[in-house]
């Protein structure tokens, strides 16, 4: 838990603490550079590359790089613990498996800062409450738009699911090309990097994991 929390370096303000959530709330507020220099660092870098940041092509790219990162890393704003506050009381008595399978998400490595392209598949057992399927691809989104291992993300949206929604149990799955591995480096193109992680019933019980499993591959057989 504690990982999590320290990767909440930049929220602004802190919403209203609840039982649940206050873990998730209490984070430590870093000094964040001046978007100024930010563009100075891209030029840096440009120079350093052996390029000339003066030159007309180049003028405007420190500003469109700034603002890219500021996309690409916006999951350091965002709260996931918040995403998943709003919930249902359980449909119908339903307390199977939901699954979402192949929530597409682009991340960077933390070690090289270079993409990590992939899809997770999440899935909960229900314990008298679901959540909107849009929230588990949002808390998805939040952690892959920071740096990242596959693993630690892996264990974060289990861990934050797990103790917001209270289910009977988390089931998380990446698979992900991570391009350092293959732009650079090693150059190794296509090599996928599979990770799992259970909680709950998924951990306990195998013939959970199993039918997790079998529905990423082939939900017709669940
Ligand atoms: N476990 C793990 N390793 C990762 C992930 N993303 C990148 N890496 C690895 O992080 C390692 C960093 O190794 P270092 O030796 O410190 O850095 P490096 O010299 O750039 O390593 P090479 O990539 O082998 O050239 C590399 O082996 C990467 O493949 C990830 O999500 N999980
Ligand atoms: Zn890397």
């Amino acid at each position: 838990m504690d990982a999590i929390i320290r990767n909440f370096p930049h929220r602004p303000e802190p919403q209203a603490k609840s039982a649940d959530t206050s873990a998730f709330l209490d984070r430590p507020v870093t000094d964040r550079p001046s978007r100024e220099e930010a563009e100075a660092a891209v030029r840096t870098l440009l120079r350093w590359a052996g390029d000339d940041p003066d030159r007309e092509g180049l003028r405007d790219t420190p500003a469109r790089v700034v603002k890219a990162y500021q996309e690409l890393f916006s999951g350091y704003d965002r709260c996931p613990a918040d995403e998943l506050g709003r919930t249902f009381e359980e449909v119908a008595g339903f307390d199977d498996m939901v699954l979402l399978k192949d929530i597409s998400f682009h991340s960077h490595c933390e070690h090289h800062m270079v993409p990590i392209i992939g899809k997770a598949h999440v899935a909960y057992l229900p314990n008298g409450k679901v959540v909107g399927l849009s929230k588990i691809a949002r808390v998805v989104d939040i952690f892959a738009r920071r740096l990242q291992t596959q693993e630690s993300m892996t264990a974060q949206i289990a861990t934050v699911i797990q103790e917001i929604l209270k289910p009977r149990g988390v089931a998380v799955m990446i698979e992900a090309e991570h391009l350092c591995m293959s732009m650079r480096g090693i150059q190794k193109q296509g090599s996928t990097t599979i990770t799992t992680t259970f909680t709950g019933a998924f951990k306990e019980q195998p013939e959970e994991q199993v039918r997790f499993m079998t529905m990423v591959r082939d939900p017709r057989k669940g």
